[in-house]
């Protein structure tokens, strides 16, 4: 069985909205809700445990009551980084579940079939993330604001949430992580530091996690275009060409 993990007890200081964003609506649900329901619609996902603020638990678990739909769900009070949030979290994994997989509450976006796809990676090869190719050149920069170094667009991915872990594994860096007193941006970095190797699973690069409020935008508009962008694309093409009069290039087997 698989249990998953959402951390959602950030204060959402980039959004400036003074709310936690994760109650914020999109198109006409909350955040929260949105990931809940994609991850319960996963037939191997058996539990969800939600961490959020002290004072969140009670109403998120008033609300959590009456939505239809939902996996079975606990919720649980978070901590002051995103990691101890996660650690609050795996204190209550139940014993039945073999692979755990946090995710943000804040990717909302997420797909199923990206879902089922790291849980099969993640029961052949114990331990994976969901990441996209780097679009842009990377900079790596110097104390003193100049360029240090510009690593190899081609090995750079963009690392987003789910990850995916069998129990123990997570269960064991996090708690080396936390005997050494070291903090990660996301699960994955604990796990390298036990020297276990990690899968890159490539995802979708419109799961976004909403950070700033154009994030909001972005999201708003992904959910309400209900072409998605194959056919958009399609769409865009058509009419590029109808505007040139067939003068636009299209790459060898690419034609429409
Ligand atoms: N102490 C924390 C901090 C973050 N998170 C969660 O981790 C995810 C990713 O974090 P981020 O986007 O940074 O959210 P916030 O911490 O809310 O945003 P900010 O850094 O702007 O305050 C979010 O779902 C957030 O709720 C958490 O559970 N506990
Ligand atoms: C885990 C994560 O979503 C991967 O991109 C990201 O590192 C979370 O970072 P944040 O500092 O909590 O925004």
């Amino acid at each position: 069985m698989v249990s998953v993990v959402f951390p959602a007890a950030g204060q959402a200081h980039r959004m400036q909205v003074g709310l936690n964003k994760v109650f914020l609506t999109l198109a006409g649900k909350p955040m929260l809700l949105r990931t809940l329901l994609t991850f319960s619609k996963v037939p191997d996902v058996g539990e969800l445990i939600v961490a959020v603020g002290a004072d969140e638990v009670e109403p998120v678990t008033s609300l959590l009551g009456r939505v239809k739909g939902l996996a079975p769900w606990r919720v649980v009070e978070g901590g002051t980084e995103r990691q101890y949030s996660i650690r609050n979290g795996l204190a209550l994994v139940s014993e039945e579940a073999d692979i755990v997989l946090v995710h943000d509450a804040a990717r909302p976006l997420i797909r199923r079939d990206t879902i089922e796809e790291l849980i099969r990676v993640v029961r052949a090869e114990g331990a994976a993330i969901i990441a996209v190719p780097e679009k842009n050149t990377i900079k790596i920069a110097a104390e003193d604001g100049t360029v240090a170094a510009t690593p190899p667009r081609s090995s750079l991915w963009q690392v987003q949430t789910p990850q995916g872990f069998r129990k123990d594994i997570l269960m064991e860096a996090n708690r080396k992580a936390d005997e050494d007193g070291f903090l990660g941006t996301d699960d994955a970095s604990l796990v390298e530091r036990l020297g276990v190797p990690v899968r890159i699973v490539r995802g979708e690069y419109s799961n976004i996690k909403v950070t700033t409020p154009e994030d909001m935008v972005v999201a708003e508009a992904i959910l309400r275009n209900d072409m998605g962008a194959g056919e958009l694309m399609k769409t865009a093409v058509h009419e590029a060409k109808r505007l040139l009069g067939g003068v636009v290039r299209c790459r060898k087997g690419e034609e429409e």
